[in-house]
């Protein structure tokens, strides 16, 4: 059953006219080694938070805005603003946001006379709704949207024949292009871009978000890069290592500055959220100072879609299920222009990566199966077809050690477009990312030191709340290389990844947990 009308009451929340304030109990475990035993001691945290219910008019710059993912979730958002539908050889179609966490996936809240019931997530607490979102962006193409769209060949034509009129006069403001960091295939289409020194691009860039922000009267913008992936940067002592280099450094022009990391240096100082949908480690250290140092949300890396995303839950149940996975083969060929820019070595080098770590934290927690330093054989091949376009072909091959010697082979082939599975993604970082900056929490007895300390304002309110780290981490479930504060665990597990955010928007209801026990049946 769907409960689709939702309210927590309890003792522990209280929804008031601007805010829901909660008090949470966090159950965890304090290990300690005494000899050759290990101690585990429940403990017991009392968390307040407080969750601002006034939802913004939101503002989103894609960066990448003209490319297949960028042309997508925009037609994908007036369609279904518009309820436009169409005609296809398999019928009537309907718009509607599939794939998309926030927006059609459901929370387990408890069973009703033997039924178990759902509410859908966002039903959770307040979120921006897709249809409300307001789109802008840059790309390096000067094409309008409309064409942009057209060149893209994801959606039915006589989708798109409908949404002409409504994307014709979207144009992408110029872009920052530097052809050292992205296949030189691309350099064909890079004809809207900002000239000048990285100073004057960067001030360029913050003058588009504020003009952007002033002209669409929205409330809060957010930046999502969604541009061709990038070859990894340098990180350079004295360049990118440090927030203060780092803005030396552009006034000096240092060629090692990413064209995506330029983006965000613009978005942190303007205290813009900056989403990195792609693997490149645009965060360098000096970027990711900046934004502890302002306290602007940053969250990232490369959406996590398809092959991948399976991948973190196949890896799960074998090693969870006490299976050994010893080979890992991931192949796909795609035929659109990330696949196009991905042809080139040094672009390709950041996607094997953000492919390849993903089973590390999975491995690492079975002990059992795998000695110290011991991982599974783990290829990733990607191949570059025009003739498929944005239809992946993604064919993988698991190999696991069983029971007394006996082996197994898994063997998947997956197609689907590409662009379909990451727009979807697109919809979840930002309006997630914009619900995170409205959630506040303060941990029992902090409050009060912190006061008592005279914290800064900019750590906690007058009533000692703080905002949640600004490295987005609980955004991890969207990403495949998820961006997590310093000396924090990576979670790469999809399962360990829903729960997690899930999780925390119970608690910012009162709710505790899904323990999945069901002891009143037992
Ligand atoms: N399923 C998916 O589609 C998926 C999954 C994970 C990650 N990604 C990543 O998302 C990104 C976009 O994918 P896509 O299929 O939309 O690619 P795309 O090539 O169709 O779109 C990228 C767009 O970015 C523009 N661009 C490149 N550099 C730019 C810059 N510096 N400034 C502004 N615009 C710039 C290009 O002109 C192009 O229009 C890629 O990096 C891809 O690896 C995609
Ligand atoms: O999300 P996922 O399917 O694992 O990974 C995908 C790759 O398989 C694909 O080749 C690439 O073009 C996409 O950008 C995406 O990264």
């Amino acid at each position: 059953m769907l409960l689709d009308n939702f309210k927590v009451e309890s003792p522990n929340v209280e929804y008031g006219d601007d805010s829901i304030t909660s008090t949470y109990s966090y159950q965890s475990t304090d290990l300690q080694q005494k000899g050759d035993r290990w101690i585990a001691r429940p403990t017991n945290t009392q968390y307040k938070f407080k969750t601002d219910t006034r939802v913004p008019k939101l503002g989103v710059m894609l960066v990448g805005w003209g490319g297949n993912n960028g042309t997508t979730v925009t037609a994908g958002i007036l369609a279904n603003k518009l309820g436009c539908t169409w005609m296809t050889k398999e019928g009537l179609k309907k718009p509607n946001y599939w794939g998309s966490l926030t927006q059609a996936s459901t929370v387990r809240v408890g069973n009703f006379l033997g039924e178990e019931a759902y509410t859908p997530m966002s039903s959770l607490l307040p979120m921006v709704h897709p249809n409300d979102i307001v789109l802008g962006g840059w790309d390096i193409s000067g094409l309008n949207m409309a064409e942009a769209m057209e060149r893209a060949q994801v959606l039915d034509w006589e989708l798109q024949r409908q949404l002409v009129p409504h994307m014709k006069d979207l144009e992408p403001l110029p872009g920052i292009y530097d052809a050292d960091f992205i296949a030189a295939n691309q350099d064909s289409r890079a004809n809207n871009v900002i000239k000048g020194s990285r100073q004057h691009q960067v001030d360029t860039v913050r003058q588009n978000i504020r003009s952007f922000q002033a002209d669409t009267g929205v409330d809060k913008v957010i930046v999502l890069w969604t541009a061709n992936t990038e070859r990894f940067g340098e990180v350079v002592e004295g360049v990118n290592d440090t927030a203060d280099n780092f803005l030396a450094a552009i006034e000096r022009d240092e060629p090692e500055l990413a064209p995506s990391s330029l983006y965000a240096a613009a978005c942190i100082q303007e205290g813009v959220p900056f989403i990195n949908g792609s693997p490149q480690n645009t965060f360098v250290p000096g970027l990711i100072e900046m934004a502890v140092q302002r306290g602007v949300l940053i969250a990232g890396d490369d959406f996590k879609s398809g092959q991948t995303k399976l991948k973190s839950v196949l890896v799960d149940f074998l090693v969870g299920a006490g299976i050994k996975p010893t080979s890992i083969v991931s192949y796909n060929h795609l035929g659109n222009n990330d696949g196009m820019n991905l042809s080139a070595p040094q672009t390709f080098r950041s996607k094997e990566i953000s492919k390849s770590n993903v089973v590390d934290d999975m491995v690492a927690s079975n002990s059992i199966l795998y000695a110290p330093g011991e991982h599974p054989d783990h290829v990733v091949v990607i191949k570059y077809v025009p003739y498929v376009r944005d239809s992946k072909r993604a064919m993988d091959e698991y190999m696991s050690e069983l029971f007394m010697g006996g082996k197994s082979t898994i063997a998947i082939h997956n197609t689907c477009e590409d662009s379909l599975l990451a727009s979807p993604i697109i919809l979840d970082l930002v309006i997630l990312a914009e619900l995170l900056g409205r959630i506040q929490f303060h941990r029992e007895g902090e409050a009060a030191q912190a006061q008592a300390a005279g914290s800064t304002a900019a750590a906690r309110d007058l009533a000692g709340y703080q905002a949640m780290h600004p490295v987005a981490s609980l955004l991890s479930y969207l990403t495949k290389a998820p961006l997590v504060p310093d000396g924090t665990p990576v979670i790469n597990a999809l399962a360990r990844q829903r729960a997690a955010l899930e999780n925390v928007l119970r608690a910012c209801v009162g709710l505790a947990p899904d323990n999945n026990m069901l002891l009143e049946f037992k």
